[in-house]
């Protein structure tokens, strides 16, 4: 059965609050019931504030928790200040002991072969817990709108990235220009996201406004791959007051 709850809150402040608070008593919850827990995380300017709070909490176990996470841009240097290898050694591996940190590598030389890597692992283990942002297109890690169905039969694939995505990047500040934003990058799929017992997505700002509209009461469709959420049977989408504002 899909669940799809909506929670609208004051302002980013506080949907990190709730998002890291919702975390952690999962995570409790899971490692009472199991020795191991597998998150995928995200990256972008929404996760900022949660993953500080949630890194904070004393009450988890890290050393019983996995990580993997959603993308990468291809041929960028572990090390490049906007890869999101960058991002999360710095806000989520830095701060904890965790049993386990697997990165996809966007410097790699054989993408395919880097698909497959990283679908193994995926499937080594149920994932327990994913957390998302929305692109301003939509996008759902980096599942871009396109016209074909979520049909794909990976785990993880290579995408070519919108000019929208690639602008918003340079708007962010994260690359000082478009020619220096990657075209391409490497994504755990819309089935994959799927297979994740719990999700927990994080969209907030006037900028998303409109594409929340849509993703919330337009038809579930892949031109707004965020939609699909949806058909998830646990999903929380956090808001705040200016991204649910249209609703
Ligand atoms: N590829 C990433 C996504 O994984 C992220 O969730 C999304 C939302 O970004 P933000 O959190 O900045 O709104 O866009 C980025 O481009």
């Amino acid at each position: 059965m899909s669940s799809l709850t909506v929670q609208i809150h004051e302002d980013k402040y506080a949907v990190s609050a709730e998002a890291a608070r919702i975390t952690q008593n999962y995570l409790m919850e899971t490692l009472n019931k199991q020795d191991e827990a597998t998150v995928l995380l995200a990256t972008g300017n929404s996760q900022i504030k949660f993953l500080e709070a949630l890194t904070d909490s004393r009450k988890i176990d890290w050393s019983r928790v996995n990580f993997l996470h959603l993308d990468e841009y291809l041929n960028i240097d572990k090390d490049h200040p906007a890869s999101f290898h960058t991002y999360l050694r710095a806000k989520v591996e830095n701060k904890i002991k965790a049993k386990s940190f697997n990165y996809l590598l966007g410097d790699t030389l054989e993408p395919l072969q880097e698909c497959i890597r990283y679908s193994k692992l995926l499937r080594r283990r149920q994932v327990d817990i994913c957390f998302l942002g929305v692109g301003v297109n939509g996008h759902l890690a980096f599942n871009e709108p396109q016209a074909e169905n979520f049909n794909d039969f990976d785990l993880v694939k290579i995408v070519e990235l919108d000019l929208n995505t690639r602008c918003s990047q340079v708007d962010q500040n994260y690359f000082q220009s478009i020619e220096n934003v990657p075209k391409y990058a490497l994504t755990v799929t819309i089935p994959m996201i799927l297979s994740v017992k719990r999700i927990l997505c994080l969209a907030t700002g006037e900028n998303k406004a409109k594409i929340v509209k849509i993703m919330l009461q337009n038809n579930i469709s892949s031109k707004c791959p965020s939609s699909i959420l949806r058909q998830h049977s646990d999903t929380t989408l956090l808001l705040d007051k200016c991204s649910a504002s249209l609703l």
